[in-house]
């Protein structure tokens, strides 16, 4: 049954959940306090890369099940349903800042029906379910969690085909309205208290960040003991309990998730009493890395990246996504700038007249073999597929030396070395 829903927040999690829900048959009306925003929603265009978002969009525009407006308030009026779905952006002692959380509910309060549910997607730390139910200020209105799981560049797909439902609840009843939302999806539901729930989030991306920091810290063994991590991944994987996936080695993890999200454990954790040193090691390990992706790019350069032009392809947090937060490539780049390097960079999904405060040093430029030009080493650090069937005769015919550091191992080696190319990866 078709239920009316607001959404507030149109950024990656709000306007996948409110496209994907309209998909679903559900009449839904997505909120931001940016207005540029939704004014370029009203004309149609998308303001992220999304795969299948675009489509979503226009199929809801089309039937008049997905509108887009500023201010909560009349939004809200009549929906049954009112996700969250803003920022829980990092704060200064690292805990998670619900200030636009406690922002949202308290504009929305006095304007939400009898008996509505809010549904909390932002990522928040326990305790955030209470602090939703005050900043509302209303006892007639239940609030329920429902984390998010998606991942950036397959939002969508994540979306309608989710590993899992996990709803957080107090009340059975709201639990079981929350999951009515859910019903065109084929995933298991998990209706468990808004604790566990808050907790299931941070410690699946825990986990993750972990695996990526475990494989990591064998790619550094590997090249100390002389061994080949692709080979080495390989061979745990076959093992079922271990399995292959998110053990990709690579630059270190970022995004705008898992940075913010294992700080944030690591603070609830401290908090409550239990000082997370495993977690703690995680973060370290990653930092390490990036600081390691940055010494193979100087090695390479002869030791020294003092007034030496460097070219970069990839600046994203990962491939198929415009997201730049946190990205492990500008944590890289900077330790580089730092150093004295010339940065020319090249990134399918960041415009090279970008004015991004966060590009600040770098010249982005329009195609890869721009970025190469007069470089002394080419560092690969996100892992777009289209980086693998460039014309590696013309990167040599530009660059100043034949020097790569393959900071994601996506290119094949033969070919580069056939060319002269010397070629340093991660952990082989
Ligand atoms: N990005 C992801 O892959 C992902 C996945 C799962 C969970 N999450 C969590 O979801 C939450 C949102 O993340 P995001 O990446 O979508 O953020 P985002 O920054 O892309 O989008 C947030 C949007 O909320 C809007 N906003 C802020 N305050 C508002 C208000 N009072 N009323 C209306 N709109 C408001 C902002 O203008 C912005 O458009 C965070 O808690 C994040 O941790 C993110
Ligand atoms: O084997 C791997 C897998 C990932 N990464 C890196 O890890 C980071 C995060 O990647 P990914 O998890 O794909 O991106 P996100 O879109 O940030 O998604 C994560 O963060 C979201 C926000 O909380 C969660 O909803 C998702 O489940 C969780 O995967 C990126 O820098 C990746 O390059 C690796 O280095 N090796």
């Amino acid at each position: 049954m078709a239920q009316k829903i607001a959404v507030i927040g149109t950024g990656y999690v709000g306007l996948t959940t409110g496209a994907c829900l309209s998909h679903l048959g559900h009449d839904v009306v997505c909120v931001d306090v940016d207005a540029a925003k939704v004014d370029a929603l009203n004309q149609g265009e998308i303001p992220i890369l999304e795969a299948g978002l675009d489509e979503l969009v226009q199929e809801g525009r089309t039937s008049g099940q997905l509108r887009f407006v500023v201010g909560a308030a009349p939004a809200v009026a009549d929906a049954e349903f009112v996700y969250l779905c803003v920022p829980t952006p990092q704060g200064g002692d690292g805990s998670a800042d619900l200030s636009y959380i406690r922002d949202a509910a308290a504009e929305i309060g006095p304007h939400l029906p009898p008996e509505s549910i809010v549904i909390n997607k932002s990522t928040v730390p326990v305790g955030s379910t209470r602090v939703v139910e005050q900043a509302l200020g209303r006892s007639d209105v239940h609030v329920v969690s429902n984390p998010e799981f998606l991942r950036e560049g397959s939002a969508v797909h994540d979306f309608l085909h989710p590993d899992r439902v996990v709803i957080g609840a107090d009340d059975q009843s709201a639990a079981i309205r929350v999951a009515g939302l859910y019903l065109g999806l084929a995933a298991p539901l998990q209706v468990t208290d808004p604790a566990s729930a808050e907790t299931i989030k941070y410690a699946s991306n825990a986990f993750l960040a972990t695996k990526i920091s475990f494989v990591n810290a064998i790619a550094a063994v590997c090249e100390a003991v002389g061994a080949d991590v692709n080979d080495v991944v390989l061979g745990m994987g076959y093992d079922k309990r271990i399995g292959d996936a998110f053990l990709r080695p690579g630059p270190g993890w970022g995004g705008s998730c898992f940075p913010k999200d294992s700080h944030a454990l690591v603070k609830i954790a401290e908090d409550a009493g239990y000082d997370f040193d495993l977690l703690k090691g995680v973060i370290t390990v990653n930092d390490q890395q990036f600081t390691r992706v940055a010494d193979k790019v100087e090695q390479a350069a002869g030791g020294s990246v003092d007034g030496v032009t460097i070219a970069v392809w990839g600046l994203t947090f990962k491939a198929r996504t415009d997201d730049l937060r946190d990205s492990p490539s500008l944590e890289i780049v900077g330790r580089l700038v730092e150093r004295g390097a010339v940065v020319r960079a090249y990134d399918p999904a960041v415009d090279a007249g970008s004015d991004d405060a966060r590009l600040h040093g770098i010249e982005v430029c329009g195609d890869p073999y721009a970025a190469c030009d007069g470089a002394s080493v080419l560092a690969i650090l996100t892992e777009w597929d289209e980086f693998k069937w460039l014309d590696l005769d013309k990167v040599a015919e530009v660059m100043a030396a034949k020097r790569v550091v393959d900071g994601r191992n996506l290119m094949d080696r033969n070919p580069l070395v056939r060319r002269g190319f010397v070629l340093e990866g991660i952990g082989r």
